[in-house]
């Protein structure tokens, strides 16, 4: 999540507001202002959550404890979001409203098993983990004292354990193209088959690479398109841009994954020219970190993954 304030977390009050205030309007225009004013809370419990303001949330709980349980496009509660950073008051506070220390997102990954910041906890080691280690250790120790199960409820968030590759099930990851929002949508960059486009997926910003009509039914663009998506689907890392999910049995064929905000490094080079020594390292060792992972890739599914998967990086 980025440290800007989400967009839909601007809308919140005009929402709220609009909602309570129009009486005359129809019932479908009243429907959409209530799920738009959903959406906003949602976001910004989510928000608060993340920026470690504990009275924020308690505040928004105060006035609707449903939102508690609110998730965002991966599923995610505020609980997530705070056992991730080590926000022990959001935790506590969020626990006194009743938050399920075991709800599983959509990847699967509990609350406790994602203080780890990674649907392989032991095997890679997350970035978060490493800054937060100290914090992370307590979180795991208050999730625990509430009943929080560790990962894969017999192991440990130390020990090393294969996992599965997350989201197997076409209908967990395939999106109904009704539910991208283009509406405020602008081009953000353009591949070999297609353009990316900044669209909205249930409410977030996202980035839709789209595949050119006229090369929709190219039997080798659709080829290397499942060949990406079969590749992404089994990825979840830190260090690589989060796959949420594509549309592949519709055309224009699409592939979603999270919105990044500051956009590729090829970008960030061109608008701010060389970097310092310690960004540079930063950098290197998030990019090490991503091969790292994509060794234990290979380690764990075969080599088909590692070249391609570092394909995009060389
Ligand atoms: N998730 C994202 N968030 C923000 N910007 C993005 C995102 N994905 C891609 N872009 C923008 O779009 C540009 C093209 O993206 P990318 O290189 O991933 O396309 P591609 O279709 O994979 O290209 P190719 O198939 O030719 O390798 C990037 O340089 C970046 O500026």
């Amino acid at each position: 999540m980025s440290s800007e304030t989400p967009s839909s977390v601007a809308d919140t009050s005009t929402a709220g507001i609009s909602s309570s205030s129009s009486l005359s309007s129809s019932s479908s225009t009243a429907g959409k202002q209530k799920e738009k004013a959903r959406v906003s809370r949602t976001s910004l419990i989510l928000w608060h959550a993340h920026q470690n303001d504990a009275a924020a949330v308690r505040k928004l709980l105060e006035e609707d404890p449903s939102l508690v349980s609110a998730r965002d496009y991966d599923k995610r509660t505020p609980l997530h979001v705070a056992s991730l950073h080590g926000w022990i008051d959001v935790t506590k506070c969020l626990i006194e409203f009743g938050a399920d220390v075991n709800a599983q997102d959509r990847w699967k990954n509990t609350v406790s098993s994602s203080s780890s910041s990674s649907s392989f906890p032991a095997l890679l080691d997350a970035p978060l983990a490493d800054a937060e280690g100290a914090k992370k250790h307590s979180m795991i120790e208050l999730l625990k004292s509430y009943g929080g199960l560790s990962y894969g409820q017999n192991g440990s968030h130390f020990e090393p354990k294969p996992v599965p590759p997350p989201l197997t099930n076409k209908c967990d990851w395939e999106i109904e193209p009704s539910e991208l929002d283009f509406s405020n949508s602008n081009i953000i960059g353009k591949g070999s088959f297609g353009e990316i486009l900044k669209a909205s997926w249930r409410g977030t910003p996202v980035a839709v690479k789209r595949i050119l009509p006229s090369l929709s039914d190219d039997r080798l663009v659709i080829q290397d398109f499942r060949h990406e998506v079969n590749l992404l689907v089994k990825l979840r890392h830190p260090n690589i841009v989060q796959f949420l999910g594509a549309v592949t049995e519709r055309k224009p064929l699409m592939l979603i994954t999270e919105y990044l905000r500051g956009g590729d490094l090829h970008q960030y080079l061109k608008e701010k020219g060389a970097l310092s020594p310690s960004t540079a390292i930063n950098f290197a060792l998030d990019m090490a970190r991503y091969i790292k992972a994509s060794i234990l890739l290979y380690l764990l599914w075969g080599k088909e993954h590692l070249s391609t998967h570092l394909s995009g990086l060389l």
